[in-house]
């Protein structure tokens, strides 16, 4: 008898013992948990918007490689925190790979226009990225303190807790200082004992420090290393605010915000935050 493609693919898959029976087994779903994941897609619309999903997906997936990006990141302070200074690289250089995979995805949404932006907003009503706690956690884990972001979460306990918390522990940076005095270098004391709600700033001694360091790069290739791998983790998340603020200015040009801002303007004063102040500034010295 001759055999059907149909039937040729379900003899080799047999042969081949591809299972395909999941009623007492763990599938792919399963794992996954796309049950939950795949519902979570709710369009508010009415009628319903085209675009919606893409808004929703993009947000979601962000909000997906933040979660990962704050498990690698709360990783790499506690490796510091142990001076486990090469693991602590590694967990870095993947927030690296994140960082980028979040910026590069800012072309999707750009395909957004203006015009089908405008038949969703309604529906957000005061709904806002700058509600977004796991962002909030990114940015106090890298040092961006500011107890009055926490406010926004004082409706969700959950978030709030996590946020008050990281709120007053040392951040990455803190807890390099914390290595580098451990390892001999001379980090001013009061960077060492400090409150750390508040948000590190630029120390001239530590500007110091950090140019005996780049003089002699062979000399302290752990801690040049870690610095610029820092470098590059600032210069990627800036390169995402700088994304985002392109995108929120071709779709909403100079409205202000649904969180309650002045929009783009709000978005372009983050560009001049800085984490890590004095690994920028020593560039300055470098070959003087
Ligand atoms: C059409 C798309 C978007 C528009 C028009 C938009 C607009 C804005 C605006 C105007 C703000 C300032 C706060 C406010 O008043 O609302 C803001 C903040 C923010 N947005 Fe978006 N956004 C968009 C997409 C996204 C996406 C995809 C994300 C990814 C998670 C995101 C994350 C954030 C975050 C984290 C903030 C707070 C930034 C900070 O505090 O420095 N936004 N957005
Ligand atoms: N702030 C945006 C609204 C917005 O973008 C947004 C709303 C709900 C969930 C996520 C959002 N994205 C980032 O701010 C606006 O003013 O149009």
């Amino acid at each position: 008898m001759a055999e059907t493609p149909d039937r040729q693919a379900n003899q080799r898959d047999l042969e081949e013992g591809i299972q395909r029976d999941f009623s007492q087994s763990m599938s792919y779903g399963d794992y996954l948990r796309l049950d939950v994941l795949l519902a979570a897609q709710q369009p508010r619309s009415e009628p319903q918007q085209h675009d919606e999903l893409l808004f929703i997906i993009q947000h979601q997936t962000s909000e997906l490689w933040l979660k990962l990006m704050i498990h690698e990141l709360r990783s790499a302070r506690a490796l510091l925190r142990t001076d486990d200074l090469a693991p602590a690289l590694k967990r870095l250089a993947r927030v690296k790979h994140i960082q980028h995979t979040l910026t590069d995805q800012w072309s999707v949404l750009a395909t957004l226009t203006p015009s089908e932006y405008a038949e969703i907003r309604p529906f957000l009503a005061t709904s806002s990225g700058f509600q977004s706690a796991q962002y909030r956690e990114v940015e106090f884990l890298l040092g961006n303190k500011n107890a009055d972001m926490v406010k926004v979460h004082a409706h969700d306990g959950d978030a709030r807790t996590v946020l008050e918390e990281l709120l007053h522990e040392p951040s990455l940076y803190d807890e390099l200082l914390a290595h580098l005095s451990r390892q001999g270098y001379a980090v001013p004391q009061r960077l060492l004992e400090r409150d750390w709600s508040r948000p590190h700033t630029s120390d001239p001694e530590l500007v110091d420090l950090f140019a005996q360091v780049y003089a002699s790069p062979a000399e302290h290739w752990g801690v040049y290393e870690t610095c610029e791998e820092l470098v590059d983790v600032e210069d990627a998340f800036q390169q995402w605010r700088f994304r985002h603020l392109q995108v929120v200015q071709r779709v909403i040009g100079h409205k202000t915000g649904t969180g309650g801002s002045s929009g783009v303007d709000f978005l372009r004063r983050a560009l001049d935050l800085t984490f890590f102040p004095e690994l920028y500034e020593v560039r300055t010295r470098i070959g003087e």
